[in-house]
């Protein structure tokens, strides 16, 4: 069972057996974290638990849309990719679904590294390389002001929801983890310090600062030309490390990248 299991679980319909909610299925390169630039098929799911206002897959929280497919047939189309040793599950929050385990599990079978990119409020127990973790932060909560669709609706939920200590501890003694956060500003860096003090003292395993990265906000690079620079000075600072969003560098915001 997950950890916490607030999902909001798109169902899986049409499909006799394990199937899950795609989004998007396509290859490109890791634009994200320690593994920036290795070529990956990405396995995009929907459906969301959370709803960041800034989120670049609105597609997979705000207006989730998907196709059903069966995990036989999402294994087949990751092993069209035939030069891919890497697959990067993803969303929305792809721990939401049951099937992301079997998913994991074909693909460990298979010899792939897997990377899961998770908000880190779930936890489940699966064949998982590198648990990319991104806790959400105040800043991403989607106030009136802020809300991409309506008036709030969604912010109390999202705030209440965002932080699971319990989740995170388990995903970072489970597995080789890193913890990326999404950095609008200066003031964002207070509370991931005092996040990770919490964090640090709910697992067993030690997180080593190198293990910690900044990631600037922003969906396209008119909006990452504005933030980076105040985002790598800040991971100098801390001594975090600091991670681009290389896909939006290569291609700004198009689908399947
Ligand atoms: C769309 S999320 C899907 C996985 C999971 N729901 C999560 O949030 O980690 C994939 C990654 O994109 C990041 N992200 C989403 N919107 C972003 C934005 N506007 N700027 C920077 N990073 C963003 C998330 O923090 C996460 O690391
Ligand atoms: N190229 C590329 N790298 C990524 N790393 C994490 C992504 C995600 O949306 O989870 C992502 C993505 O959408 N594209
Ligand atoms: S948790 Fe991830 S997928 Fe969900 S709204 Fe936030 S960024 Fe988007
Ligand atoms: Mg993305």
């Amino acid at each position: 069972m997950p950890v916490s299991s607030t999902a909001d679980e798109q169902p899986a319909d049409d499909v006799d057996g394990a199937a899950l909610p795609v989004n998007e299925l396509f290859y490109s390169l890791q634009g994200e974290g320690k593994l920036t630039g290795t070529p990956s098929v990405f396995v995009r799911t929907s459906g969301c638990n959370l709803r960041c206002w800034f989120c670049d897959s609105y597609h997979t929280s705000w207006e989730p849309t998907h196709a059903t497919m069966s995990v036989d047939d999402i294994v087949e189309e990751v092993q069209s990719h035939d030069d891919a040793d890497h697959v990067v599950l993803t969303g929305g929050e792809p721990l939401i679904h049951d099937d992301a385990v079997t998913l994991l599990e074909q693909l460990d079978d298979l010899g792939y590294h897997t990377t899961v990119e998770t908000n880190g409020t779930i936890h489940r127990d699966a064949p998982i390389d590198l648990a990319s973790i991104s806790p959400k932060l105040a800043s991403s909560t989607p106030t009136p002001e802020k809300d991409p669709k309506g008036d709030g609706e969604w912010a109390d939920r999202h705030e209440e929801r965002r932080i699971d200590l319990d989740a995170l501890g388990a995903l970072v003694d489970d597995y080789n983890a890193q913890l990326k956060f999404v950095v609008t500003g200066p003031d964002d860096l207070p509370e991931i310090e005092s996040l990770l003090a919490d964090v640090r003292s709910t697992a067993a395993s030690r997180i080593p600062d190198s293990d910690v990265l900044l990631m600037p906000e922003g969906t396209t690079r008119d909006e990452l030309d504005a933030r980076r620079n105040e985002v790598a000075e800040l991971a100098m600072e801390y001594g975090y490390r600091y991670t681009p969003r290389l896909h939006v560098d290569l291609w700004n915001d198009a689908p399947e990248t």
